[in-house]
């Protein structure tokens, strides 16, 4: 099995609403993958159809070999799953969780979980109902780091940590997908933290796919550049070679996936004059927004 996850033509509905529309993508074998979209673009939804929760209304999905909606419980076992920070019985305390949970997986590492949770300076009497909400999202990740699932989904992982322990999670997170050869898909909101851990990314807007890629893929492919704004590069809207056209109060911004001097060509062969070229750099949170749109 090359590929994990496999969605062809996956669509879903809550009622009426059409959520996840003809989507279709491959999770390879190894590495750290962002499924990244705006607000309501549908990642948890996906998350909840690669685990089983929703049966999707159409199209396939497999994960580790299997539809995703027949997952067997020992297929299930080597998935591990952090949902928003979420974590069941929040009447136990740090150790007793510790303890329950050691017993569904073969291949628990206690070391793993202390590791990660010793930083947390509470006791391991505290109760989980009495941690904060990044203390909690602190727990789960060490649950999930200790079953050392072949594949992990982590949805939101970054919610309520703190700048410190996020650092901290994305150094720790590279090391261990490379040393226990775990497949990561993640989504977070805060996309500067991606540009450094992920191998891959896929974006999902309006529940389609709108780019998969390698980092490097997609970094070296898509450029921003921008000239003196004029009548007419105030017509310009995107097309076959631009992704997107935006307009400050003196520029005018186009980004594409093409080389800058096809992108050059095709702007002078609509009769601008391109006063002021130049390259616009950009970091990922502006490559991400120039890709998404800003709004
Ligand atoms: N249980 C539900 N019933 C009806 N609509 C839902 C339900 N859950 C999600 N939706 C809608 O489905 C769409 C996709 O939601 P989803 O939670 O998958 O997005 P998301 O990409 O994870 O968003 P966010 O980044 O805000 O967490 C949204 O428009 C949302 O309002």
């Amino acid at each position: 099995m090359t590929h994990l996850i496999e969605c062809r033509q996956l669509t879903h509905s809550y009622g009426e609403k059409q959520v996840i529309d003809h989507l279709s993508f491959q999770i390879p074998k190894g590495g750290i993958h962002g499924l990244l979209g705006k607000n309501g673009a549908g990642k948890t939804t996906t998350i909840n159809i690669l685990m089983g929760f929703l049966e999707p209304s159409g199209g396939q999905c497999t994960v580790l070999g299997e539809p995703s909606h027949r997952l067997r419980p020992a297929t299930r076992q080597r998935i591990g799953l952090l949902h928003e920070g979420f974590t069941q019985y929040d009447f136990m305390s740090i150790a007793e969780l510790e303890r329950f949970y050691r017993h569904f997986y073969p291949g628990w590492r206690p070391e793993l979980f202390h590791d990660l949770t010793r930083r947390l300076k509470v006791p391991p009497t505290r109760r989980i109902s009495r941690l904060s909400c990044g203390q909690r999202s602190q727990v789960c990740l060490g649950l999930i780091m200790a079953q050392v699932p072949e594949l992990m989904i982590l949805d939101d992982y970054s919610m309520g940590l703190d700048a410190g322990y996020r650092r901290l999670l994305l150094d720790y997170l590279q090391d261990y997908a490379r040393e226990y050869q775990t497949t990561v898909l993640l989504t977070s909101h805060i996309v500067q933290d991606l540009e450094r851990l992920m191998d891959g990314m896929l974006v999902i807007q309006e529940g389609r796919l709108l780019y998969q890629a390698s980092r490097g893929a997609f970094f070296q492919g898509f450029g921003q550049w921008r000239f003196q704004r004029c009548t007419q590069s105030d017509a310009l809207e995107p097309d076959a070679v631009l992704h997107a056209v935006e307009h400050s109060s003196q520029h005018t911004l186009v980004c594409s996936f093409q080389p800058p001097e096809a992108v050059r060509q095709h702007l002078l062969a609509r009769g601008l004059s391109l006063q002021g070229w130049q390259d616009v750099p950009m970091n990922f949170e502006d490559a991400f927004l120039s890709l998404t749109g800003k709004y």
